[in-house]
């Protein structure tokens, strides 16, 4: 076979398909006229099963799953191009509009801060680093930060998100679904844990060791090649080492930081303990209110979807679609259902960006629900 020739063939039918794609699409942009008369969703499921069941039949046994897939792509995109064409804002957007009103608001310098743990802890390094003149409250478990964020009592609150090795706070994430709140900013932070006794201790004397089950989890190989050691879960690494201090234990080490060895009157019996140097924690910071500063180039979204096949595929289609690109998801089990999830998005975009925007509302119309939980910058 002269593959020249075939490949003109190919040439020809594809001049074919793209002229019929842009009528199709031509034809679904009338579709959406008609749908915002009269307030209608863009997604119209039994309509898409009953194209999908006539266009497989007509191709034949032998191409019906390709044509499925070709199906489902021509959907999202036809759909896609519809959410862009609405140009209705919705409770959402109307709210995030609101918000970006002032593109000089500057993140402040100053605030009153919510921090878990005790002086020395992590989250109380990330707050340094965000503002320049925090005043830090001491919170003993998440549930409390976010609390005090809501009540009021603090501006904002500083809370882990995830590790580079442990993977994300699932902790954290299982209590946004019970709080309002929204995230500013976000910070990366190197991460290096070690071993603290009090002074005199050696290696060997060490019986126990506490620390938070994220560090534990970072320095798990340290862990298994000293199986004689105790392991005892704390609330926060800074916590652990204060414990130990005031312990007047010389069996009991703490899994903590070096700015505590010094904090707390430490001894560091091993630095750099955790299983990669390569580790760093996400911080965010939250607040009550919706606060948007210029500059912000990252959404975050929670999620919950009909619990149906590819409902999930559908959106990330949405995404694709306008070429955003999603850096994160995570999926948590909704207590009470049969392994039903709600999906957390991270995605890089903005919501100065009108391309983003009609992807959120596209969303808020498909999804079963959506909050909208912040657009802001990583530092
Ligand atoms: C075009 C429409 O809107 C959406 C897209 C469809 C399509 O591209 O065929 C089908 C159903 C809807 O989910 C429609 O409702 O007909």
């Amino acid at each position: 076979m002269d593959l020249n020739a075939v490949r003109e063939r190919i040439n020809a039918i594809d001049d074919q398909i793209v002229d019929l794609f842009v009528e199709r699409m031509k034809a679904s942009a009338d579709v959406a006229s008609a749908k915002a008369e009269k307030n209608l969703p863009v997604l119209d499921l039994r309509r898409e099963q009953a194209v999908l069941e006539k266009v497989m039949e007509r191709g034949g046994e032998e191409f019906e799953i390709y044509i499925n897939k070709l199906y489902q792509t021509i959907f999202d995109i036809s759909k896609s191009y519809q959410a862009g064409l609405l140009t209705k804002e919705t409770a959402l957007s109307e709210e995030i509009l609101k918000n970006i009103a002032d593109p000089h608001m500057e993140f402040p310098r100053k605030a009153v801060v919510a921090c878990q743990g005790v002086e020395g802890s992590y989250a109380a390094r990330a707050c340094d680093r965000l503002f320049a003149l925090p005043s830090k409250m001491y919170f003993s478990n998440f549930e409390s930060v976010f609390n005090a964020v809501e009540s009021g009592l603090c501006r904002y609150g500083v809370l882990p998100i995830e590790n580079s090795s442990a993977g994300s706070v699932t902790e954290v994430y299982d209590l946004m679904v019970r709080h309002k709140f929204y995230i500013v900013k976000s910070i990366k932070l190197h991460i290096s844990h070690a071993l603290l006794a009090k002074p005199g201790v050696k290696l060997e004397d060490v019986k126990e060791v506490v620390s938070h089950t994220q560090a534990l989890q970072q320095c798990s190989n340290f862990l298994k090649a000293n199986p004689n050691i105790k392991v005892t879960i704390f609330e926060n690494t800074a916590t652990a080492a204060k414990y130990v201090a005031e312990s007047g234990r010389t069996d009991l080490a703490a899994l903590s930081s070096t700015d505590c060895a010094k904090l707390y009157g430490l001894h560091v019996l091993q630095d750099g303990v955790q299983n990669n140097e390569n580790n760093y924690t996400r911080f965010i910071c939250i607040a009550k209110n919706m606060e948007i500063y210029a500059g912000s180039n990252r959404i975050s979204l929670m999620l919950s979807l009909d619990h149906r096949p590819g409902s999930l595929h559908e959106m990330i289609g949405k995404f694709a679609c306008r070429g955003i690109n999603l850096c994160k998801l995570e999926s948590r089990p909704i207590p009470g259902k049969d392994f039903e999830f709600r999906f957390y998005f991270d995605l890089d975009g903005s919501v100065f960006s009108p391309e983003t925007m009609t992807v959120l509302k596209d969303i808020e119309q498909a999804a079963e629900s959506l909050s909208f939980l912040g657009c802001y910058s990583e530092v």
